[in-house]
């Protein structure tokens, strides 16, 4: 069996344009126009890379992108009163701190001093309980963005098995309970897991968050399985240069799996879509305004 390939950066485009569509009826007819702050601390290459197809797709949506940059070696305590700052700023209705942060930062204080409705990362810990207990949050975007594949990809989840590997608080985590959420029965597997292939291989579903380039195979998969593989990886692709790939062997994976997402081109562009649809539904909850259908969990 040959496996489908979902298409996240085609899915992704039909998000941002709903996205924009809204967002040109927001300004239209309220004059508001919503605006993501994007603060980026130090000079990682490949976080620099990702803060500018943020800022552009942003106003390709018709919203406003603010772009904050900070010296690596910028004291917390700056940080934070830019964060207070872009809190009481009406023009911005979305805070992205770019992570990792420096190793001299607190992460959890640098995270749980952002508004948590301007928190379209939905890491601050207010957002966090109110994903796990089913009220209205904001969703992290990288687990938004699979939890909308798997739907577009297969319906309804409820009563499927799903595996997710991987326990980080940015994706496995909050992956878990939006798959609980929709009625899946949900293991969370992560290095330490007895019998990781043996666990793998029961899942209807499997969400591959772990890291590792290549490391699901596909003796691992179940025969028919949908396979959504979170990891980006950059490796070494010879002659000095490199290319991404995931945490799935492709390869293999994909002559067992029923669907799977590809890398690049699959979470990745589905995580920026998500990014720009909680900034429209942040904006949409600070005017008290009916927010975008099809773009919230
Ligand atoms: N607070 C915070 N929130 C984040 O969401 C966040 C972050 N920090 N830190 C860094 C990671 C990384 N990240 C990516 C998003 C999209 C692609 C993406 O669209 N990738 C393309 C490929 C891009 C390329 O070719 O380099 C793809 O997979 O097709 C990649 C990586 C968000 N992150």
């Amino acid at each position: 069996m040959t496996a489908t390939i979902i298409d996240g950066k085609a899915y992704a485009a039909t998000i941002r344009e709903k996205v924009a569509a809204h967002v040109a009826r927001l300004k239209d007819e309220m004059d508001i126009t919503p605006g993501l702050a994007v603060v980026l601390v130090g000079e990682d290459p490949a976080s620099q890379v990702y803060v500018r197809s943020k800022g552009r797709m942003t106003v390709e949506a018709g919203m406003q992108s603010f772009e904050h940059r900070l010296a690596e070696d910028t004291e917390e305590q700056e940080l934070l009163g830019l964060i207070q700052h872009l809190n009481a700023d009406p023009q911005v209705h979305g805070i992205l701190v770019q992570l990792p942060l420096p190793a001299h930062m607190n992460s959890d204080l640098v995270i749980n001093a952002v508004d948590p409705t301007k928190d379209v990362d939905g890491f601050h810990i207010l957002n966090v309980g109110r994903v796990a207990t089913g009220q209205a949050a904001m969703v992290p975007c990288t687990p938004l963005g699979c939890l909308m594949l798997l739907r577009q990809q297969l319906g309804s989840l409820e009563g499927k098995e799903a595996v997710v590997i991987g326990r980080s608080n940015i994706v496995g985590k909050p992956m878990a309970q939006l798959l609980l959420g929709d009625s899946a029965t949900v293991t969370v597997a992560h290095s330490r897991t007895q019998n990781l292939p043996e666990v793998v291989r029961r899942a209807d579903i499997v969400v591959a968050a772990v890291g590792r380039p290549g490391m699901v195979t596909g003796d691992w998969i179940k025969p028919g399985a949908t396979v959504i593989d979170v990891g980006i990886n950059r490796v070494d692709a010879g002659g000095g240069k490199t290319r991404l790939v995931g945490d799935c062997d492709f390869d293999s994976v994909s002559e067992v799996a029923g669907a799977i997402t590809p890398v690049p081109g699959g979470v990745g562009p589905m995580t920026i879509a998500c990014l720009l649809a909680n900034t429209l539904t942040a904006a949409c909850r600070t005017h008290g305004l009916p927010e975008p259908e099809g773009l919230t969990a």
